[in-house]
């Protein structure tokens, strides 16, 4: 089939790539000129394991990028892949949305055959129907469900493995409220689902789509926060949070993903996920206490990690080492990382930080400009009166000698990676 995607971000490029393998025609709209010569030259815009690969192989063949809308004519079926951001108060910002999607439907009003237009950004219950379609209509001066169909169709992908979750994925959720758009979403999925023979096809109405992305990213937080809040009470009683979590993890109806306690999530999606969800919760009347408690749970494990830190270390005029500045290992986003409130509180403390990332250094620097930043854990630690682990990259999790040229070696754990030994004051988080 041919498929056009707007917005080339990192949703946009990896479901196009891997569209392209599954044999689809796939052209990419964005108005970023950098992103489209990129994938025309057949080099990833974005840094995800596996992409570079389908892009080489697919690009000035099934796969190609414009910045021109009227790509769409040429194609059956047009995904919105933009982003979704959170605003002040955690409502999702649907600005971006909102003004590509009125370019879609001014490019439609030229298109004489049927088109699907579907959802693939994150949005709250009711956009696709009472914000996306109307702008649609509107603007291309057709009318839903006749000329044209709409769906929703959640991304479930995590950044660093990006390509074979969407092409391994657990489940497609397919939204969609006429039979005809039903059964194209069906037709673009079916390379998919015969590659995947494992995933499960969920197919249901538009908001109950959008619905499912919030749910799984809320339930996953919450997962992360109750394993936060019960390992905090371990540590009050001494008593060893892994060892319990890891226990309670075997019985099945639990599970043992996404019960890694520590400093807490972040990344581009849970924190405005869950933000979004509680918003809109209110918005109609509903308190969404749990959420509500998901989210100050995960406030408060970087709070407690300086509480630790002061009971050893006065930070005013410390020299700390903070490991880890990526949301979590495997990428160099830096979006909602842990590291930004601990690094906000020690800068406000006095505390001389120097800061140490395999890969994030660069991006947490356009955030932090005037903090120190070292190129090894070794040379962070070197001179440093503390240390805080925020990040579980395996190779903090091999650092041993390296404590020894501290000045005070006061590490604080927040990932529960670090190996006690003796020369060090160990303390972890949870
Ligand atoms: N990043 C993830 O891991 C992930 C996973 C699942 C779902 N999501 C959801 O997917 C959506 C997209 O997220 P993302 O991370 O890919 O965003 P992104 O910011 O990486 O990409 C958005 C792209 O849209 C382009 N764009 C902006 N305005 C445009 C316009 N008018 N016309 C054409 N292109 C335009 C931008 O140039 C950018 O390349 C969000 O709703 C997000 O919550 C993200
Ligand atoms: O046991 C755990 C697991 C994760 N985390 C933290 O949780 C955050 C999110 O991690 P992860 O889910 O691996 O990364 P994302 O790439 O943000 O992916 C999430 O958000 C995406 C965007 O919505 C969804 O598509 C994915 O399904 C969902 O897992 C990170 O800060 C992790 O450090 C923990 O603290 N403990």
């Amino acid at each position: 089939m041919k498929l056009s995607i707007i917005g080339s971000g990192y949703v946009g490029t990896t479901i196009a790539a891997c569209f392209a393998d599954l044999g689809h025609d796939v052209v990419n709209v964005d108005i970023d000129e950098d992103v489209v010569e990129a994938l025309n030259d057949g080099r990833s815009p974005i840094h995800e394991p596996g992409l570079d690969e389908l892009i080489e192989e697919h690009a000035g063949d099934r796969l190609r990028a414009t910045t021109d809308y009227d790509a769409v004519l040429d194609t059956d079926v047009t995904f919105l892949a933009l982003t979704t951001p959170s605003d002040d108060d955690g409502h999702i910002d649907l600005s971006i949305m909102e003004a590509a999607t009125k370019s879609l439907g001014s490019t439609l009003a030229e298109k004489d055959s049927d088109h699907l237009v579907v959802t693939k950004s994150t949005v709250v219950p009711t956009t696709t129907e009472e914000v996306i379609t109307p702008i649609l209509e509107e603007h291309s001066g057709k009318t839903a469900g006749e000329d044209f169909d709409v769906g929703m169709n959640p991304e479930f992908l995590r950044e660093g493995s990006a390509v074979s979750d969407f092409l391994d994925p657990d489940k497609v959720v397919l939204g969609s409220n006429t039979s005809r758009g039903a059964a194209t979403m069906r037709a673009v999925f079916d390379p998919l689902l015969e590659r995947a023979p494992d995933a499960a096809l969920v197919e249901t109405g538009i908001r109950e789509a959008e619905m499912i992305k919030y749910a799984n990213n809320a339930f996953l937080a919450a997962k992360i926060s109750l394993a936060n809040d019960l390992a905090n009470i371990c540590k009050e009683y001494g008593v060893d949070s892994k060892e319990v979590l890891d226990a309670i993890g075997l019985d099945s109806r639990i599970g043992s993903a996404f019960l890694g306690a520590g400093v807490g999530w972040g990344g581009s999606c849970f924190p405005k996920d869950v933000a979004a969800i509680v918003a809109a919760a209110r918005d109609v009347g509903y308190d969404p206490a749990m959420l509500e408690a998901t989210m100050e749970v995960n406030d408060r494990q970087p709070v407690r990690m300086l509480d630790i830190l002061r009971d050893h270390v006065d930070p005013d005029g410390a020299r700390v080492a903070v490991l880890g500045l990526a949301f979590k290992p495997g990428t160099d986003d830096v979006r909602n990382s842990r590291a930004i409130p601990l690094v906000d509180a020690l800068v406000d403390a006095g505390a001389d930080v120097v800061g140490y990332d395999p890969v994030a250094t660069a991006n947490f620097r356009e955030k932090f400009p005037d903090i120190d930043y070292a190129d090894s854990a070794a040379a962070a630690l070197d001179g440093a009166d503390a240390a805080l682990v925020v990040t579980d990259w395996d190779e903090f999790a091999a650092l041993d000698d390296e404590f020894d040229a501290m000045s005070e070696a006061v590490v604080v754990d927040g990932r529960r990676i670090v190996t006690r030994r003796d020369g060090i004051v160990y303390e972890s988080l949870v």
